[in-house]
């Protein structure tokens, strides 16, 4: 029995392959240096490359069984899935950040600038403040450092971004990792294969913090 999965592109791959392959699944053709984009070749286990935003897409229209993305993407989107797995890679975590003037508690609406709309409205929801979103595609530090935004909700890893571009944490949110996500019909079709997998992943991925 087959089971296509949807890797995330970027980062989420990276660092979910050596995890894979520690599962006893073959990732040579996946990491090669390629523009491929398509994986049959193991017949137990294919595999497509997809963007992020895209991973729930394939999932939901059962064109994949499984999606491996980052909770960033499932918290954004908030589609129904079964989340079945946290790989515990790709940790990071949500934070408001400005410049070192920003002030939290400014009378006029505060302008947000993010990648996760959905996220940072329901973050200004729990503090009970209505905030204007400007949704923006990347490089979202520069919106406070051009007067284009008060503040932004983003994700950080490393603190080396906002450092190099002199921005303060104001308040940390969520934390984000890569999960394992799983259509409905394949949990059905397809359960054994399913948690066999899932029963090698745990065994491999990293400990819990
Ligand atoms: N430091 C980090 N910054 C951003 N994303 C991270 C980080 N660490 C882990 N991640 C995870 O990686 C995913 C983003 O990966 P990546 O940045 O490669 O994709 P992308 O933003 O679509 O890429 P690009 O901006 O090149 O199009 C996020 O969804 C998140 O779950
Ligand atoms: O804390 P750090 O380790 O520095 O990582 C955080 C940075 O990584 C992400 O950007 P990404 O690399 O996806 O680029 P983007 O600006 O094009 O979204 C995120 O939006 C931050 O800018």
């Amino acid at each position: 029995m087959t089971l296509t999965i949807a890797l995330a592109k970027g980062r989420t791959t990276e660092q979910v392959l050596p995890l894979l392959s520690a599962a006893g699944i073959d990732c040579t053709p996946l990491q090669e240096k390629s523009r491929r984009l398509l994986f049959t070749d193991d017949p137990d286990f294919h595999f497509v490359l997809v963007k992020a935003p895209d991973v729930l897409t394939y999932l939901n229209r059962g064109t994949v069984d499984i999606g491996i993305v980052g909770s960033d993407i499932l918290e954004e989107q908030g589609h129904q899935q079964f989340d079945l797995l946290d790989l515990r890679t790709g940790r990071c975590r949500f934070i408001l950040a400005s410049t070192p003037d920003f002030d939290p508690y400014q009378t006029s609406r505060k302008r947000i600038a993010t990648k996760y709309p959905h996220i940072a409205q329901r973050y200004f929801q729990t503090q009970g403040e209505d905030v204007e979103m400007i949704k923006i595609e990347g490089s979202v530090e520069l919106a406070p450092l051009t007067g284009m935004a008060d503040a932004i909700v983003d994700i950080t890893e490393t603190g080396t971004t906002l450092r190099e571009n002199h921005l303060k944490v104001f308040a940390t949110l969520t934390p984000v990792s890569t999960h394992l996500v799983v259509n409905r019909l394949a949990l059905k079709q397809k359960k054994f294969a399913i948690y066999q997998l899932i029963q090698a992943l745990k065994r491999v991925r990293p400990q819990e913090v």
